[in-house]
C-alpha cells in the first residue's frame, strides 16, 4: 500500500510513511518498522444505532445465502433483535491507476460476527480491509460506520463509537522496541495512564494471548508465531480506565500466513478467544465485538470464521456459512475450493 494514502491528523491512525517517534523517555525511537507498516488502524466513532437497510440493487449478493445470524433475523426465530451493523460497505469501487480493483463491493459486518474474506490473489482483499479501516477511501460508494457515512480517510473526520483495528499480515512490530513497548505503544503515546498501569495492562494482554514473561524481549528474539501473538495483544489493548469503551472490530490480514499448522491453530484459536463470543487465556470474555479475517488458509477458514465472503473480479460473488463453502455448487467457489485450473477463475 502506498504510504501516501494515509494521512496523519489523528493519533490513532496508522502513519505508514513516518511513524511517530516515541516521545517518552522510556521508549527508544523505532529505527524502522520491520515491515514498513504501522501496526494498528484505529478509532472511529458512532452512535451505533442505524438499522440496516435494504438497498435495492446495491444489496449484497450474499444476502440470499444466509448465515445463522441472518437466518435468525429473517425468520425472526433465533434473534429478537437484529444485531447492529457496525461496518457496511455499499457499492465500493477502488482503482489504482487504470487498474480497477473493486467494482462495486457491498456487505455488512454485524455485531458479534466472525467473517472471512477469501478469493484469488490480487483480487482486492487487503484493499477492502484498508477501505474498511479508513486507510484508503473508495473512489465511489460508501462506507458506513454504525450507520454513519465515513467521508474520506479515518483521520479526516472523527466519528466516535467504534474502534477499528487492522492487524497487518506481517506482525509489523517495531524492531527497536521491546515487547512491552510494542504492545503498550498506543497507550504510552495517547493515554493518560501511568507507565505502571500500562505495564500491568501489557502483561495482562500478553497473558490473554498465552504469552508470559516476554515483556522485556526484543522482537528479534521471538518466533514468527510469537510475533503474531504479540501483534494480537497490541491490537486488543485499550485504555480501560476510560468510562466509555467503544466496541471494537478487528480486521486481520492473513494472520496465519507463513506459520506451521500448529502455530496456525494457536493463532486461529486466539482470534476466537479475544472475540466477544470467546474466552481468552485468562478465562475472561473476549473484548472484540466482531472481526474480519482475510485468509488463504483452509484451517483458518474452518476454525476462525463463521461466514465467508468470496471476492472475485472486484465483486462479492458468493456468501455463505463456512460449512457451505465446500459443498457450494457455485462454479467459482468450486474451482477455488478444489484448486483446479479449470473454471471461471483465470490466472
Ligand atoms: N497502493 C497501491 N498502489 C497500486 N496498486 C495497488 C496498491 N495496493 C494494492 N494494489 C494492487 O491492487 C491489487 C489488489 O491488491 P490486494 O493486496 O488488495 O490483493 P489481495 O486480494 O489481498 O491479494 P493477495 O491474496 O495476493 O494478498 C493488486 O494488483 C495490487 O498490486
Amino acid at each position: 500500500m502506498s504510504s501516501s494514502t494515509v494521512s496523519s491528523g489523528n493519533p490513532w491512525v496508522p502513519r505508514l510513511a513516518s511513524p511517530p517517534a516515541p516521545r517518552k523517555s522510556y521508549l527508544r525511537a523505532p529505527k524502522k518498522l520491520s515491515s514498513g507498516s504501522w501496526p494498528v488502524g484505529r478509532r472511529i466513532a458512532c452512535a451505533c444505532s442505524a438499522p440496516p437497510r435494504n438497498w435495492g440493487d446495491g444489496r449484497s449478493a450474499f444476502e440470499s445465502h444466509t448465515s445463522p445470524l441472518s437466518k435468525g433475523w429473517e425468520a425472526g426465530t433465533e434473534f429478537k433483535e437484529e444485531p447492529k451493523v457496525l461496518i457496511e460497505c455499499r457499492n465500493v469501487h477502488k482503482s489504482f491507476g487504470d487498474k480497477q480493483i473493486l467494482k462495486g463491493v457491498s456487505f455488512k459486518i454485524r455485531h458479534g460476527e466472525a467473517v472471512g474474506i477469501i478469493g484469488p490473489s490480487g483480487t482486492g482483499k487487503s484493499t477492502i480491509l484498508k477501505v474498511m479501516a479508513g486507510l484508503l477511501s473508495p473512489d465511489k460508494g460508501e462506507v458506513l460506520i454504525c450507520g454513519r457515512q465515513r467521508h474520506g480517510l479515518v483521520s479526516d473526520g472523527e466519528i466516535s463509537g467504534l474502534r477499528i483495528g487492522l492487524v497487518f499480515q506481517s506482525a509489523a512490530l517495531f524492531d527497536s522496541l521491546s515487547v512491552r513497548e510494542n504492545v503498550g505503544f498506543l497507550l504510552y503515546e495517547n493515554s493518560k495512564m501511568s507507565a505502571d498501569q500500562i505495564s500491568q495492562l501489557v502483561t495482562r494482554n500478553l497473558e490473554a494471548v498465552g504469552l508470559k514473561g516476554v515483556e522485556d524481549r526484543m522482537p528479534s528474539e521471538l518466533s514468527g508465531g510469537m510475533k503474531k501473538r504479540v501483534a494480537l495483544a497490541r491490537s486488543i489493548i485499550f485504555d480501560d480506565t476510560k468510562e466509555v469503551i467503544e466496541p471494537e472490530v478487528l480486521l486481520y490480514d492473513e494472520p496465519t500466513a507463513g506459520l506451521d499448522p500448529i502455530a496456525s491453530t494457536v493463532v486461529e484459536d486466539l482470534i476466537r478467544s479475544v472475540h466477544s463470543m470467546g474466552q481468552d487465556a485468562l478465562g475472561q470474555t473476549g473484548k472484540i465485538a466482531s472481526y474480519v479475517v482475510v485468509t488463504h488458509q483452509h484451517s483458518t477458514i474452518r476454525r476462525a470464521v463463521d461466514r465467508l465472503l468470496f471476492l472475485y473480479d472486484g465483486r462479492i460473488v458468493w456468501e455463505g456459512k463456512t460449512d457451505e463453502f465446500n459443498t457450494s455448487m457455485n462454479p467459482t467457489v468450486r474451482q477455488f475450493a478444489s484448486g483446479s485450473l479449470d473454471g471461471p477463475i483465470k490466472y
